[in-house]
């Protein structure tokens, strides 16, 4: 609820992700790393106190399933573990409100690096369209998942606790149009992903191995999650 604590970074941290997200990869910034179909991955070189962050943003672009189909089932924990094969375990934490989830997730070990595990909230908002006027029909979705302190966290110590800031924002357009009347199919859906993610592994590892994981996994990771919901949905009736 907007009274919960965490509801001032949540609103703030969300809109900017927005608009990092809606920042386009011009400028020699960003350095193109892998590129499958329509999906092209991005990456920043970072590095903070020897650790590589590389900030990453992936732009793709699907057909057959809505923004909104696309943004519920990366925010819901229910459908989780059909798609995101990093994760051992997953707990729910805190329900802060129908829309704001705190999660705790067991990463798989990645070989050499130590087990990693994450504790975020994460949030799943619609944006209403900004330019109706000009055919931008539909509205953007966004889920926006940021570390954060629990209670409850176990603080066992048995791995190491990644800092994420990860957004996923899509847009659905009718392509082709269709005519006044005709009933819209999943074949004229035409929805583009952003998706951006900083992960701080939080614990030391060799540059050259989180860049080659970085390289193997991400790639693999948002094909896997587009094409999970689009099998999901096809037979489904449309959810704008
Ligand atoms: O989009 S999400 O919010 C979806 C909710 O699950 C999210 C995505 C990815 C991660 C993540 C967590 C840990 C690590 C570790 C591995 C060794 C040191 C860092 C990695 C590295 C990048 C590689 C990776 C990428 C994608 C999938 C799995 N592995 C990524 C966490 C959350």
């Amino acid at each position: 609820a907007a009274t919960h604590p965490l509801w001032p970074q949540i609103e703030k941290l969300t809109m900017e992700q927005l608009g990092y997200a809606q920042q386009g990869v011009e400028g020699g910034v960003w350095q193109l790393f892998a590129e499958e179909g329509e999906m092209k991955m991005y990456r920043r070189e970072l590095e903070e106190d020897g650790l590589v962050v590389d900030p990453l943003k992936a732009v793709h672009q699907v057909r057959g399933a809505t923004a909104h189909e696309m943004a519920h089932h990366f925010w819901s924990p229910d459908v989780r573990f059909e798609w995101d094969t990093s994760i051992e375990q997953m707990t729910v934490l805190d329900r802060i409100s129908s829309d704001t989830i705190i999660f705790l997730q067991l990463h798989k070990r990645v070989w050499p690096t130590a087990q990693r595990d994450a504790l975020f909230w994460s949030h799943v908002r619609k944006i209403p369209p900004s330019h109706p006027a000009n055919g931008e029909a539909y509205d953007t979705w966004i889920v926006c998942n940021q570390s954060t302190e629990h209670p409850d966290d176990p603080k066992d110590g048995k791995c190491v606790r990644v800092d994420l800031t990860v957004c996923f924002v899509c847009q659905t357009f009718i392509d082709p149009p269709v005519q006044e009347g005709e009933e819209i199919t999943r074949d004229n859906l035409l929805t583009k992903i952003t998706y951006c993610s900083v992960v701080n592994p939080g614990g030391w590892a060799p540059a050259s191995v989180l860049r080659a994981v970085y390289k193997r996994e991400y790639p693999k990771f948002l094909k896997r999650f587009t094409q999970y919901v689009g099998e999901k949905c096809e037979s489904q009736p449309i959810a704008f």
